[in-house]
């Protein structure tokens, strides 16, 4: 997942490859819920791993659930058979609607048959979305509920024992969210003992999703009876009874970006999206009916779709989005690229989402420079043609975060292409945490689009250390240059072949079965790290590095490092040979006196023995021949920005070429910067 406080996305081009979705948020903490009320244990196979699962199961386990990941398999879940383990708790589900709501049903009932205090709160954002229909219900059934802010709304403490009413039918609005007849349905198999009958008043929204509840209860046991989408009954004697194993379906919603990208940019081969197809639970694959409006070539099979690109630009939609409320908001990022507005109806769900999201998407939109009109319940959005490189707020909710994803594809309507700046990308831990890595293994930009910060300068002046402090603040790759040289020095050195013979040299560059995984650089099945990092690897490193072949042989392993989201290339030569066009070249110095103090400190911390004087004169040995050598000498580019770190401390050095990198960039002026 990319921790950081931005991610850029360079111009996207192309999308191809497989796509294996996470498991759904709304299946996995419905069944979590379930599993936690059954009697036994429950295998839960492919949970979805995010914040909002993360609470349920944090939850579940102060209940009293005993939970057992399997290791690379699946969870375990020991419910507590519809008996309290304890009678007080407090709850946090962070912004988590999925387990708000059906704990607050649950903890409401168990605490009023069974007696207990317990308290629901989540983040700030959580406490301004309305729960007062399902509150209003729960009262109406005898529980007691009160609410420990704002009336109508979340924290929450549930107490009891208190007396049910439960010959009436429950009555509980339908047309704010779904979600607060989804919590009833799961939670009143708990006092079933007579039929339950609960009435939904005002059109149901999202019926999905109810559908969702309904075939997950189905499989834990209850069968509940339905009269259209206004009354539901729960059958006297309902118990939970564990399925003993259950599959989670692949994320529908998060499936939308994918089917998108497909659409949108899959001109040879298709984007293939695994986990949810025709066989699918959820209302939300139906956004392929909405993509193939739009223009997508689409093919289903029961677990997976594919989808290409068809016409071009896309067509423009005139949607009522009430079926799909959450992947909807992928096609407002769609109709950019549309050949008319487009107009989303009926999705006045969206705000009372994680944000206002009707507010959250027209103003992000406008922020690329489209036109968009808004409304109580729709939205229209125009085709846009002159972007603007925008740094997208994401509110805390994940699917601006992922939906904005697209807007890097706008060089396919556009010739002048603008980067896309998203802005506290984590926010998609909600449901899919690696969802732009996801991304970037099956998108690809022009290598040239790709943006490359160059770190030269002289050995130990702390070009490799200030490399990976900026790609760490950036989300970027990091290519150690050096470590080639070396790996080739080494390779040269076991095969028996003189350092000074530049062909055989350069063969063997040529060949090197070199990988880079987690920190660790492997020859083969060798892990070299530590040997190259030797003193005598360096020197054997500066003598191969003098060979015109041995830096040709190299050159296409250097540049395949250019990959997205960008890179820092630390060495001698990158911004002045490899990557010439790269937008910020720092030459990075430190006084020789400095840098064979720094070499003296890495040394004896790792407990190789070391004198300065004679590291001194070795370094001092190695810039004279790196700088003399006529195969791309060390030296500045010049168009390098220059820096001496010898008095600065390695944070000041990050601090000062990310400025650098800030002005190199075009998201300037408060509005857009970050
Ligand atoms: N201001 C600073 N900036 C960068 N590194 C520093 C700084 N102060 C101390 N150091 C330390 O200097 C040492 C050498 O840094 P580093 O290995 O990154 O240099 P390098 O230029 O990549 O060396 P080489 O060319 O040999 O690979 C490290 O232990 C690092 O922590
Ligand atoms: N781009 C590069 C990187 C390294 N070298 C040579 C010169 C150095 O002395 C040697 C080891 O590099 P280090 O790991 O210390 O950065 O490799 C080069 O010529 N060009």
């Amino acid at each position: 997942m990319f921790k950081i406080p931005f991610l850029d996305l360079p111009p996207l081009r192309a999308a191809a490859g497989t796509v294996r979705l996470p498991g759904s948020k709304s299946i996995s903490n419905r069944v979590l819920l379930l599993a936690g009320l059954s009697e036994g244990q429950t295998l839960v196979h492919d949970l979805l791993d995010s914040d909002d699962t993360a609470v349920m199961l944090a939850s579940l386990k102060q209940l009293g659930c005993v939970l057992e990941q399997v290791e690379g398999g699946p969870l375990k879940v020991t419910g507590i058979g519809a008996k309290l383990q304890t009678n007080a708790a407090k709850l946090f589900l962070g912004n988590a609607g999925t387990a708000m709501r059906p704990l607050t049903a649950a903890l409401a009932l168990l605490a009023a048959t069974q007696g207990g205090e317990f308290e629901l709160s989540g983040v700030a954002r959580m406490h301004e979305r309305p729960i007062g229909d399902l509150v209003d219900a729960l009262r109406g059934l005898g529980c007691e509920v009160a609410c420990l802010g704002n009336e109508g709304y979340p924290p929450l403490r549930l107490s009891g024992p208190s007396e049910l009413k439960l010959s009436e039918p429950v009555r509980v609005r339908g047309d704010v969210s779904s979600q607060f007849l989804t919590a009833l349905l799961l939670a009143l198999p708990l006092v079933a003992e007579q039929d339950i009958h609960i009435d939904v008043v005002g059109e149901l929204i999202s019926k999905p999703y109810i559908h969702i509840t309904l075939e997950l209860l189905k499989r834990f046991g209850i069968e509940v009876k339905r009269e259209g989408w206004q009354r539901f009954t729960i059958p006297a004697g309902s118990r939970y009874r564990s399925p003993g194993e259950i599959h989670v379906e692949g994320d529908a919603s998060s499936a939308s970006y994918f089917v998108a990208l497909g659409a949108i940019a899959a001109t040879g081969q298709p984007i293939r999206i695994e986990g949810v197809g025709s066989a699918s639970l959820q209302g939300d694959v139906r956004f392929v009916e909405a993509a193939e409006a739009m223009g997508a070539v689409v093919r289903a099979e029961a677990n997976a779709v594919e989808v290409k690109r068809g016409a071009w630009p896309l067509r423009a939609l005139d949607l009522d989005c009430n079926h799909i409320p959450d992947a909807a908001m992928t096609l407002a990022v769609m109709a950019l690229y549309a050949d008319g507005p487009s107009t989303l109806r009926n999705i006045a769900s969206w705000r009372v989402k994680e944000t206002d999201r009707i507010v959250a998407m027209a103003t992000e939109l406008r922020k690329l420079g489209a036109q968009v009109e808004e409304g109580p319940d729709w939205l229209r959005v125009h085709p846009l043609r002159d972007w603007q490189p925008a740094a997208i707020h994401t509110y805390d909710d994940h699917r601006v975060a992922m939906c904005f994803s697209l807007a890097a594809f706008n060089g396919l309507v556009t010739a002048s292409p603008v980067p896309v700046r998203i802005l506290e990308p984590q926010c998609v831990a909600k449901t899919f945490p690696d969802y732009f890595e996801t991304l970037f293994e099956v998108v690809s930009a022009r290598p040239e689009d790709i943006p490359v910060i160059t770190i030269d300068g002289p050995t130990a002046s702390g070009k490799g250390t200030l490399a990976d402090v900026v790609a760490h603040e950036l989300g970027y790759i990091v290519l150690d240059s050096g470590a080639l040289y070396r790996a080739t020095g080494l390779a040269a050195r076991r095969a028996g072949v003189e350092l000074d013979e530049a062909e055989a040299v350069a063969a063997i560059a040529a060949k090197l079965d070199l990988h880079f995984a987690k920190g660790r650089v492997w020859l083969g099945d060798e892990d070299i790290t530590d040997a190259l990092r030797e003193e005598a690897s360096g020197l054997a490193a500066s003598q191969v590095a003098a060979h015109a072949p041995v830096r040709a042989a190299l050159n296409q392993l250097q540049l395949d490092f250019r990959c997205l989201p960008g890179l820092v290339a630390d060495g001698r030569d990158m911004g002045s040979m490899v990557f010439p066009d790269a937008p910020l070249k720092v030459f990075l110095t430190a006084s020789a006196a400095t840098r064979a103090e720094r070499r003296h400190k890495q040394l004896i911390s790792k407990g190789i023995p070391a004198n300065i004087a004679g590291l001194r004169e070795d370094l001092e040995a190695r810039d004279a021949r790196d700088k003399g050598r006529t195969a791309s000498p060390l030296q500045a580019a010049a168009d390098a920005r220059r820096l001496d770190n010898s008095a600065q401390t390695i944070e000041e050095s990050r601090d000062l070429v990310l400025s650098w990198w800030a002005e190199a960039r075009p998201f300037k002026g408060s509005a857009l910067s970050h």
